[in-house]
């Protein structure tokens, strides 16, 4: 099995509910997250890819128009855009378009990565 993975960034702000008032992340703050896919394939194409990098290109194009410098809260609809819950977003939109997708993680911090596998 080859497994291959390309990262994405973007910066955005964020407020999560739900927490306790002394939570620091119950106040408005932002991060600089990165979004790594990783795709899988037991062959390889006539060019010797699981699939060209530079395919992903219209995932980088919605990353830059639609979460780039915008309030996650919003992008997403609701109050609970946590690392894991944008995991979950990004795999979906992903896998509709390249089923060779199989997780998507997402980190908001040098130290914390949230990933989705189904
Ligand atoms: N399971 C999750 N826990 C937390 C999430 C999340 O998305 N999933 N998000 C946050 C905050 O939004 C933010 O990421 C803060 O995380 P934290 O690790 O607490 O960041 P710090 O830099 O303040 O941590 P240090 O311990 O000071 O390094 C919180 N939890
Ligand atoms: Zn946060």
């Amino acid at each position: 099995m080859f497994t291959i993975t390309k990262q994405f960034a973007f910066s955005a702000s964020h407020q999560l509910a739900g927490l306790d008032a002394d939570h620091p992340c119950s106040r408005l703050h932002g991060h600089n997250y990165i979004v790594e896919v990783e795709l899988k394939g037991a062959t390889l194409d006539a060019r010797g890819f699981v699939r060209d990098y530079r395919e992903l290109g219209p995932l980088k194009r919605m990353i830059d128009d639609e979460f780039d410098h915008r309030h996650l809260n919003e992008v997403l609809g609701h109050d609970h855009p946590t690392a894991e819950q944008l995991a979950l977003f990004f795999y979906d939109w992903a896998h509709d378009r390249w089923p060779e997708v199989s997780a998507v993680r997402v980190s908001e911090t040098p130290k914390t990565w949230a990933e989705y596998r189904p």
